[in-house]
């Protein structure tokens, strides 16, 4: 029986991780889940899991919880103290962090001092402190397993396979909502229209992330930090099916690739079961000549600026990361609150980076004062 403690358990990944639990009792139990405000959500999981530990974001929210659930052997907690205290939950041996953001950076490094396997959909951290985190499974031994559908999909092209190998990583993207605009048409798009994936249901700010092309951007950082392949090695295509999730090329030229419907049941399954495999039954399976024939293109750097920005900054190293993952969390937050154009988040994002002195080799506190102040400038920047 694995036991798992689940960051994030009411979003989008952290219900497809519940829908694995459930559909595996004899392999999975639930130990310890943290959640933000969705609380009829958080309900219903205490009451058909059980969890030993719930943590919520707000502190009359877990008074409130505390004592509907006074009957129950539960114990609660909140805040960022709460999200810590679930991720090195003792009665766990796996820690997902399905947590959206930064904030996800040190539950994530306490549960690796704790020796925790940690299940990573949280790509934010990577991005904003990579170097710190592998530095610390590296010292820990302990697995840092990607969730991230295309690191998944390298990560089981990789499976008996030697890292020193292998030449490039290809990252799929679908282009997202907007992909088939020119950059005329991008002005004044609806923050409606951003939310509309072609191909996955995701939370809100991935699918922005996504919409920008930031969240490919993002994504070459994280599998820059889980597969170490340097950067002028990480390509990104254009695949508008999602059904290739990512490919592996080694140096006898041979490409392995990860396929399938895209559904995150697999890539979340996956990680907990690896190296073995369990059965999924309502993943619906992929008949190929459904498609008829898939598509592939080079990515639009000048369209999609964000994806430019990502690749430069995770070339510059040290703090440039954390600013670049720090403005955009703060600039998709304005945008899906109206409060800024589409286009805006870019402008945000450039004109954060360029603001910024970069800190080589940063420490947690480093790191932590970069975020900080890059959100602060992008706040600075509403007129
Ligand atoms: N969705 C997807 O298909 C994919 C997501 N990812 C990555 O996975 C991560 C999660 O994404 P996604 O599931 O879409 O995000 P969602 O916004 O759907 O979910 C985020 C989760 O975090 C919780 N949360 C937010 N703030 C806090 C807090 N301060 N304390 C405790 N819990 C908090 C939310 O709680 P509540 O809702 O109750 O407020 C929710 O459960 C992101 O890093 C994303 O990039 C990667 C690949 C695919
Ligand atoms: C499902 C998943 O892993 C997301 O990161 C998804 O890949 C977003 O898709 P694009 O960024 O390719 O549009
Ligand atoms: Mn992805």
């Amino acid at each position: 029986m694995k036991r798992i403690s689940l960051l994030g358990a009411t979003g989008s990944i952290g219900t497809q991780t519940l829908e694995v639990i459930r559909e595996h009792p004899e392999e999975f139990e639930l130990s310890a889940i943290t959640f933000g405000s969705n609380l009829e959500a958080g309900r219903e999981a205490i009451k058909e899991f059980k969890p030993k530990f719930v943590s919520v974001k707000e502190k009359e929210d877990y008074i409130r919880l505390k004592d509907e659930f006074s009957g129950e052997a539960i114990s609660f907690s909140y805040g960022e103290e709460g999200n810590i205290e679930a991720a090195v939950y003792t009665e766990s041996d796996v820690t997902v962090n399905a947590l959206l953001g930064s904030i996800g950076l040190v539950p994530t490094l306490k549960a690796i001092e704790s020796k925790k396997t940690v299940a990573l959909a949280n790509k934010e951290t990577l991005v904003t402190a990579g170097h710190i985190v592998t530095e610390a499974a590296r010292k820990n031994g302990t697995a840092l397993l990607p969730v991230d559908s295309e690191h998944s999909a390298i990560f089981q092209c990789l499976q008996g396979e030697n890292l020193s190998d292998v030449t490039r990583l290809i990252l799929t993207a679908s282009g997202g909502s907007f992909r088939e605009r020119s950059r005329e048409e991008l002005k004044g798009v609806t923050v409606e229209e951003a939310l509309n994936h072609p191909n996955w249901s995701m939370g809100a700010k991935i699918t922005i992330d996504s919409a920008t092309m930031m969240n490919k951007g993002l994504e070459v950082i994280e599998a820059f930090w889980l597969f170490g392949i340097p950067y002028s090695n990480i390509d990104v295509l254009l695949h508008k099916e999602s059904i290739i999730h990512s490919m592996v090329e080694f140096e006898d030229g041979s490409v392995k690739a990860q396929l399938g419907t895209p559904d995150m049941k697999v890539p979340i399954q996956y990680a907990l079961t690896h190296p073995s495999r369990l059965p999924l039954q309502n993943t619906k399976r992929l008949n190929l000549w459904d498609h008829g024939k898939l598509h592939f293109e080079k990515p639009d750097f000048a369209r999609f600026k964000c994806l430019h920005f990502a690749y430069e900054s995770g070339k510059m190293g040290g703090t440039m990361p954390t600013v670049l993952n720090a403005a955009n969390e703060e600039a998709v937050a304005q945008f899906l609150a109206g409060r800024i154009e589409f286009l805006d988040i870019e402008d945000r994002i450039e004109r954060t980076l360029e603001a910024h002195s970069l800190i080589g080799n940063p420490d947690l506190e480093a790191i932590q004062h970069a975020d900080q102040e890059a959100r602060a400038f992008v706040r600075s920047l509403l007129n």
